[in-house]
């Protein structure tokens, strides 16, 4: 049976970066979200960082209000952030770990280190109506502890295999493989994230199980030349190019049993 289509959260985080380095007003992260939905992004993401370096709390509470699809607010945890989702109540909430000092999300979040502190924000966003995901690093006592914490959906760091090339980045994509076939033996939504770009998308698309991927910085630079719902449309067609390769990988191998998974990286 074929599985539903892979979707796409589209992060206007640096929308909202290129809007601060001046204090415009101009571009507005909430017109961008509108282009993305028309372009077929199916989810818009936006990380509402602790030190406000790029999305606003009046984004957040605006694109609640306008959104067609729905939103991923991507948060700490913490008692300020966890009080804001539960005034917005955003369909989707992912926790992630904030650095003040760090350029971007780093490290997924240490929920085995922090587990009573996520379990208990699990159970308060849940109350609050929204969805929440994990934002972890593809690690069998993390993904094992987001189950036990009571999230739903976990998001795959997929920054190693970004950064990585060659023989590393195979091996960060069957980190990821495995990652995502253990979460779906424990029930969990399979989502991934982080670094992805036009020409490393497809092999983490083409992952049996991969729900979601959420793409932000990628996206928005391509804009600059080819405009955000072209920028947009060229990853959907990726992402469903990718997905239908991982299939056909895994046809191929059951009917000839191989054991050799369809293509990975180049
Ligand atoms: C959690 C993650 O990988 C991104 O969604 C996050 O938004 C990155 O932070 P910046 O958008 O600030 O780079
Ligand atoms: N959680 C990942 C995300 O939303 C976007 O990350 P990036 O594509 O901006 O690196």
């Amino acid at each position: 049976m074929h599985p539903p289509r892979i979707l796409l959260g589209v992060n206007i985080d640096h929308i909202a970066t290129l809007r601060q380095a001046r204090g415009t007003r101009y571009p507005d992260p909430v017109q961008a979200a509108l282009l993305a939905e028309e372009a077929g992004a199916d989810g818009i993401t936006v990380h509402l960082r602790e030190d406000r370096r790029h999305i606003q709390e009046r984004d957040v509470r605006l694109l609640a209000e306008v959104l067609n699809t729905r939103m991923n607010l991507e948060m700490a945890v913490t008692d300020e952030m966890l009080r804001l989702a539960e005034a917005v109540r955003p369909a989707h909430v992912c926790l992630v770990p904030e650095k003040r000092e760090e350029l971007t999300t780093e490290g997924g979040l240490d929920v085995v280190g922090g587990f009573d502190g996520v379990a208990a924000a699990c159970r308060r966003l849940a109350d609050a109506g929204c969805e929440v995901s994990l934002f972890i690093d593809p690690e069998p006592e993390q993904i094992e502890a987001a189950a036990k914490a009571g999230a739903p959906v976990i998001e795959l760091h997929t920054g190693a295999y970004a950064e990585a090339s060659g023989e590393r980045a195979r091996g960060e994509h069957a980190r990821l493989s495995a990652a995502a076939e253990m979460a779906g033996e424990l029930g969990l939504v399979v989502n991934a994230g982080h670094g992805l770009h036009y020409h490393n998308v497809e092999a983490i698309a083409a992952i049996p199980g991969i729900h979601e991927l959420n793409i932000g910085h990628a996206i928005i630079a391509r804009a600059l030349f080819v405009g955000l719902k072209e920028a947009v449309g060229e990853m959907k067609r990726l992402m469903i190019a990718g997905q239908e390769a991982g299939l056909l990988a895994a046809l191929d191998e059951h009917d000839h049993g191989d054991g050799e998974a369809g293509g990975c990286c180049r």
